[in-house]
Parts: C-alpha cells; structure tokens; sequence
C-alpha cells in the first residue's frame, strides 16, 4: 500500500509573459509532486526557469504574466486564488527562503520587529509571546545571543545569519511546504553547511517538505531524495538522487554533471580541467 502522502502537486503549469516583442513562453507543461517530508532538488543552469517556477507556486508573478494548469495544495487548487487569501498561505502554509537574504528584511525595521510581525500576522499570539517564540526559534538555529539579534537590524547581521533568521521564521510557523530558492549561494562554505544543516532540520523535526533549488549540484546531492532537472523552461529528467547521479538517462543531464570543476590529481601536473561548455 502506498502512504506516501502528496503535499503539493504541480500540473500542466505553462507559464507565458507578453513582452514588446510578443508573448514568450517561460514553463513549459510542467508536472511534478512534493511528498510530504521530501526534499525536491530542482537544478538546471541559470537562465533554466527555476525561479520562476518558484514564484509561479507562490502566486507572485507579475501582471503581464499567464499562469496556466494546476497548483494544488492538500488538494486546494492556488492558481488563481484570491490574492488576500494567497497572502495568507504564503509564509503558514507555504515558507519562502530567498536567494538573497537582505532583500527578504525590511532595512529600517529590527529583526526582532520584523520576526514578532511575521508570526503574529498568523498566530494569535500577544508580543511577549511572539518575542519568546522568536528567541527560541533563533536558539534552535545555532544563533546566539538571540535576544541581542532581535534587537539588530538586517545590515549587521551576515548573509548566513539571515538565512537562519528565514529559516527559524520558518520553524515557527511550520509550513507544510518550504521553497528554498538557491539558500546558500551568496554564502561562504561555513555559513552554506550551517545553513543546509538548519534545512535538514527543518525537514526532520517539522516534517516540512522542501523544494530545493540550487545550481549547486553538491548542495543537491547531499540534500535530495529527489531531483528534477530544468532546461529551457521544460523538465528533462526527474529521478531519485542516487539513480540521477549514477545513471543519468538525459543527454543534458550527463552534460550538466559533466560540466562539474574537475579538480587535478595532485600527483600529476596536468592543467586544471574546466568543463563548462553548455
Ligand atoms: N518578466 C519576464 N519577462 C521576460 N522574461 C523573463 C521574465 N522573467 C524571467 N524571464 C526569463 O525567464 C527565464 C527563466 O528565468 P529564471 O529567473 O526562472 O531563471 P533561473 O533558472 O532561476 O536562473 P538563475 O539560476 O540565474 O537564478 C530567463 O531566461 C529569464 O530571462
């Protein structure tokens, strides 16, 4: 008996923008499951449409763009919802963690102003208890001194702790789905593992589901169960990470994988060997 229960199911979705120069298309018929608990890899190179099937799942496309096919989540159709109601989703029901962290704050606002805000636009909670909940939440993701953070603004803090600051927004409010758009790109190694380190988390002890984007394809590997590859606004392979890495069925994915730095063998002098030719 299969008790895989599918969070969100994405279906047909086509996504079409009207430019100068007529209508363009940007997703192609795309189609894929989030089961609950899993970590989704989407990867592809840049350009792929990765973003924006991200910001389609949030509902956050701009006017001049046609959202066609079917987002469901639990069951409730997200495309074409009401936007007030989509508000309402996003951040409960569905967490979003940006690829740049700074733009995600508000400059002038504190931490501690913009994380109590967040999690009583949903919760029924007084301040001093959304203040409470924030500290713990910070506690929970290797920050410390959480209560002298709150009280920073978003410029001092670094790229890594504001990642962590989305993610224990995030473990606050327990989202069914978690859509993590390149999270640790601007980042250092140590930040980056911290980071993915606090994710795994987030899967584990929330049940959170995650969809991971990343160009890293290290980051996949090591986070994934399962990994779409994107080219061109179109899903070229999707399989299990093991299955992908060892057997890639797609000539683009080979290609994709292949283009990976390959290091030297130090015991022989041979030029670094780049292989980035898409
Ligand atoms: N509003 C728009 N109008 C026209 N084209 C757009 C618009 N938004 C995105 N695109 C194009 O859609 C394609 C996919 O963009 P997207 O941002 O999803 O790429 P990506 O895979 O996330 O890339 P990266 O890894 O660099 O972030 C790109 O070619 C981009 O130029």
């Amino acid at each position: 008996m299969d008790i895989t229960r599918k969070v969100l199911q994405v279906s047909g979705l086509n996504v079409k923008v009207t430019t100068d120069q007529g209508q363009l298309q940007l997703l192609h018929d795309i189609h894929f499951d989030l089961n609950e608990g899993q970590i989704l890899g989407l990867v592809g190179e840049s350009g792929c449409g990765k973003s924006i099937t991200c910001h389609s799942l949030l509902q956050l496309m701009d006017q001049h763009t046609i959202v066609e096919g079917s987002i469901q989540l639990g069951g409730r159709e997200l495309n074409g919802l009401d936007p007030k109601e989509m508000r309402r989703i996003r951040g409960k029901e569905i967490g979003f963690i940006r690829q740049n962290p700074m733009n995600a704050f508000t400059p002038v606002y504190s931490i501690g102003n913009q994380f109590i805000e967040t999690i009583r636009t949903h919760c029924k909670l007084s301040k001093k208890e959304a203040y409470e909940l924030a500290a713990v939440s910070l506690e929970k993701v290797n920050l410390p001194k959480p209560y002298e953070i709150l009280k920073m603004y978003p410029f001092q803090l670094s790229g890594g702790m504001l990642q962590r600051v989305m993610i224990a927004m995030c473990m606050c409010l327990k989202p069914a789905v978690v859509i993590a758009d390149e999270p640790t790109t601007a980042l250092d190694m140590v930040n980056q593992l911290q980071v993915l380190t606090q994710l795994e988390r987030l899967r584990s002890e929330c049940g959170t589901t995650i969809l991971l984007i990343s160009h890293d394809l290290s980051v996949i590997a090591e986070m994934a169960d399962e990994v779409i590859v994107m080219q061109h606004g179109k899903i070229v392979e999707q399989a299990n990470v093991f299955e992908l890495f060892d057997h890639p069925a797609n000539a683009y994915t080979k290609k994709l994988l292949n283009a990976r730095l390959q290091l030297p063998d130090p015991s022989n002098k041979q030029t670094v060997e780049y292989a980035v030719n898409f």
